[in-house]
């Protein structure tokens, strides 16, 4: 669990706060998306976690600890960071790079090479790319490094500097529902930064929406999409914020378990109920048969259903 209590920060004595009086409190195995426009001082946030940047004022405990009673460089290998431009070391191997905080930490040769193997795998690129180096991968596939190195030691906390900034936005969409997956299935507490609110939808379990240095609405993405505080939230959200909401819920969560025979069009289990309405509107009709991965017909969804919820 991250606290932050009451946590400012200036940069210049007289200057306005870029961080002010802020306080955040991060359960653990948590993904909380900081969200906000520019200068609102979303990083400023995130670094006084990982101590890149101290506070002026205000305390920061990571599972109890105060950060300042550690030795900033030792705390910050026990802390993932990810950031945009990935920051891999160029003359090293993919191996090399993930392997990087380990061998710091003096892990004997055969644990990080299992360790290697096995986070290799977790970010979905094939062993053989150990042996490359980075000018060798994508900007997709750096991208899966930066996170496989960032979990290498197994951080309890992982900070995300807007992770996905340099990729495409197709690749992007893929990588961002990827990536929800695995640190669901490592139980990190995560921290990400990032000025795009479909991307906090679509990553966090909580959203911090900031302006001018403090928090205006943390919640749930349903909460804030369905229940803005006030008209900042609700402007920054964006006009569409009933449809981002669906892509929240899947079909089968809304689903009839009846078969329809006379439903004409099809969509899959696993859709988003902003697929399911897209679909109805494209077929001109307010109901959908619900298909398996395998094509069979498992239920109905009804345009009453999506919209009722
Ligand atoms: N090293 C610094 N020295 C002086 N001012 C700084 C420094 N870093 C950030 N600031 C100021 O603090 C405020 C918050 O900056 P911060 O980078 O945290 O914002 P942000 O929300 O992450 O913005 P962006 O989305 O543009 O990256 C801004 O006004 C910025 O100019």
């Amino acid at each position: 669990m991250i606290e932050m209590e009451h946590v400012t920060k200036r940069f210049a004595k007289d200057a306005a706060p870029a961080v002010d009086d802020l306080s955040l409190e991060i359960p653990e195995g948590v993904t909380v998306a900081l969200v906000g426009p520019s200068g609102c001082g979303k990083t400023t946030t995130m670094r006084m976690i990982n101590r890149l940047i101290e506070p002026t004022e205000g305390r920061i405990t990571v599972n109890g600890d105060d950060v300042r009673a550690v030795d900033p460089v030792i705390f910050r290998r026990h802390i993932g960071y990810v950031i945009q431009q990935v920051g891999l070391f160029s003359h090293m191997t993919i191996a090399q790079n993930i392997g990087a905080v380990p061998k710091l930490l003096g892990w004997s040769a055969d644990k990080i090479r299992a360790r290697n193997e096995e986070l290799i795998a977790l970010v979905g690129l094939d062993q053989a790319m150990l042996t490359r180096y980075p000018r060798q991968l994508s900007g997709g596939q750096r991208q899966r490094v930066g996170v496989a190195r960032a979990l290498a030691a197994d951080p309890p906390v992982l900070l995300m500097d807007e992770p996905f900034g340099a990729i495409d936005p197709i690749a992007r969409t893929r990588l961002q529902n990827e990536f929800r997956q695995i640190l669901q299935r490592v139980k990190k507490t995560v921290v990400m930064v990032t000025h795009d609110i479909d991307e906090a939808v679509r990553m966090g379990d909580r959203i911090a929406i900031m302006r001018s240095g403090k928090i205006v609405q943390y919640d749930t993405p349903d909460e804030i999409l369905s229940r803005p505080v006030d008209a900042f939230v609700e402007d920054f959200v964006g006009a569409d914020r009933a449809l981002k909401r669906l892509s929240l819920y899947e079909v089968s969560q809304v689903m009839q378990p009846a078969v329809d025979a006379t439903a004409t069009a099809k969509i899959a289990l696993d859709a988003d109920l902003r697929n399911a309405l897209s679909a109805m509107i494209a077929a001109n009709t307010d109901r959908l048969a619900v298909v398996n991965a395998a094509g069979t017909p498992v239920g109905s969804v009804t345009r009453d259903a999506i919209t009722a919820l």
